[in-house]
């Protein structure tokens, strides 16, 4: 059996393209079921739905064979015992410091101040600052992040950009981008040694349908 770790939403959406191409078909829609182990077309391949954050956990424990994580997640997660041979290059977007429309954030950096940044991305924060040699306090959120300069929690935040729609609904802008992001196949370095004859075929289509 090949087990595939996905989350719901944008990364089961824009995986399922590619797994049609290796002839793999979910036999349930994760957004209909309240199944967190689904079924495919092929009885020795199945997908089991976890949080977007927690997809390098089951995949580095062995309890998934391959699943697909967010450059994001795997910049926070530790990343031992992942193989990452691939970027899918889907559920692209940005990770950037925004802050209030009125708020003069390269000012304060230059004038040396002590910012205080929201995000759920503290290890990726953490570095960005430290190479630019901003001092900052983090303060660790799950989400939502956009509201915490609105409220006085924070004077900016770490968060995903995509089309900025969010940034703009709640008048924050982009001040600065740290990195591009895209999802990337991630694989259990035991399994693709123990399993190599079943995996290996799919790590192909992957890479032939990114290429
Ligand atoms: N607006 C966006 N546009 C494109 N890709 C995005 C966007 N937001 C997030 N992503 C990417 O998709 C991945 C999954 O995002 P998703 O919103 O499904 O989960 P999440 O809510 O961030 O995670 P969790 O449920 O664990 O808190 C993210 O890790 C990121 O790489
Ligand atoms: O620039 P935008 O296109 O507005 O996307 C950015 C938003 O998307 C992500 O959130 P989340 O995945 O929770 O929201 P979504 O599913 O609505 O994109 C991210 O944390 C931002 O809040």
């Amino acid at each position: 059996m090949i087990t595939l770790a996905l989350s719901k939403g944008r990364i089961f959406e824009e995986t399922l393209p590619l797994l049609e191409k290796a002839g793999i078909v979910p036999s349930e829609d994760p957004e209909k079921s309240r199944k967190l182990i689904i079924g495919t077309n092929r009885a020795d391949v199945q997908i089991i739905i976890v949080r977007a954050t927690d997809v390098p956990t089951y995949v580095q424990h062995g309890a998934a064979d391959l699943g697909v994580a967010g450059k994001d997640v795997l910049i926070e997660h530790s990343g031992a015992g992942l193989y990452q041979p691939l970027d899918l290059e889907i559920a692209k977007c940005r990770l950037c410091v925004a802050a209030p429309e009125g708020f003069d954030y390269a000012s304060a950096v230059k004038q040396g101040a002590r910012l205080r940044i929201a995000t759920k991305y503290v290890n990726s924060a953490r570095e960005h600052f430290a190479n630019r040699g901003v001092h900052v306090d983090l303060i660790k959120l799950y989400g939502s992040m956009e509201l915490a300069p609105l409220v006085g929690l924070a004077d900016a935040i770490v968060d995903l950009v995509s089309t900025g729609s969010t940034l703009r609904a709640n008048k924050l802008v982009e001040v600065e981008e740290i990195c591009e992001i895209s999802s990337r196949l991630v694989v259990n370095q035991a399994a693709l040694k123990i399993k190599y004859e079943a995996l290996q075929p799919i790590l192909d289509v992957f890479t032939q349908a990114v290429a």
